[in-house]
């Protein structure tokens, strides 16, 4: 079974280009949960462009409510900064059942790419290591083709494909040659004893033909379209459409 988990960073955006509370980030946690979503995804970056420290402990705590997951997105080595303490910090703080990794830098648009496990392996290893011991699991980001042996070496439990690309082939015509690669990584990361998470511009078009390919996908993240789709339909009907494909 694939679960979902909403990522609520474009709720935040919103709210932050005025200031105040609204769009009540807490509120369209519930919104979501209560229309059946599995858990709740947020990728605070360090210039707080979206979801804060603030943000954090709340949606923390409210997940914890509805016994669902965290899942806390961001780059171990951002340095920490005002109104940003840090990724392994954050995770220290509130404990997410799931910690996602992603190799960020703090000018980039959004994710676009995942870690070369060979060269990164020696400084993620400790980091995966301390968050296992605070209970988190720990997943990797990843492009295809990744070195997924060596992800499950350093010591985590999952990867999360970067469908990026995919969902670019999907959009122009390509997705029949992009998702081979894919399928590839995900059953390459199984034999390694690895979990399969995926995320990246998912959307209702291109997520059926991804979990029509791709093997043993525990877990989707989508937020970005989901939020945008949410414009026209509302968010509790929206989430219940995405359920609807991964049914
Ligand atoms: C890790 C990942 O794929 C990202 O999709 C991320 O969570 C989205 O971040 P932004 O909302 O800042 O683009
Ligand atoms: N991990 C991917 C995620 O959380 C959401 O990505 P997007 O749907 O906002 O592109």
């Amino acid at each position: 079974m694939t679960v979902l988990s909403v990522n609520l960073n474009k709720i935040a955006v919103l709210r932050n280009s005025r200031g105040g509370r609204e769009p009540d980030i807490v509120r369209a946690a519930r919104t979501c949960l209560d229309a059946g979503a599995h858990g709740i995804t947020v990728h605070p970056r360090p210039d707080a462009r979206h979801t804060r420290e603030d943000d954090v402990h709340a949606l923390a705590a409210v997940t914890r409510e509805y016994g669902v997951e965290f899942n806390l997105e961001g780059n171990p080595f951002a340095p920490p900064r005002p109104g940003y303490p840090g990724f392994i910090a954050l995770c220290e703080a509130v404990r997410p059942a799931q910690a996602t990794l992603v190799p960020d830098s703090d000018a980039q648009l959004t994710s676009d790419h995942g870690f070369d496990f060979a060269r990164d392996a020696d400084t993620l290893a400790p980091l995966v290591a301390r968050l296992r011991a605070l209970g988190c699991r720990v997943s990797l980001f990843a492009d295809t083709g990744a070195d997924v042996a060596r992800a499950a070496a350093i010591g985590a439990a999952r990867v999360e494909l970067y469908t990026g690309p995919y969902a670019e082939a999907f959009a122009g015509g390509g997705a029949a040659d992009a998702l081979p690669a894919y399928a590839d990584t995900a059953r390459a990361a199984a034999g390694a004893g690895l979990g399969v998470n995926a995320g990246h511009d998912l959307d209702q078009a291109n997520l059926g033909a991804f979990l029509d390919a791709v093997p043993n996908v525990l877990e989707v993240s989508i937020g970005h379209a989901l939020v945008g789709e949410a414009l026209y339909e509302g968010l509790a009907a929206t989430v219940r459409r995405y359920l609807s494909i991964l049914a």
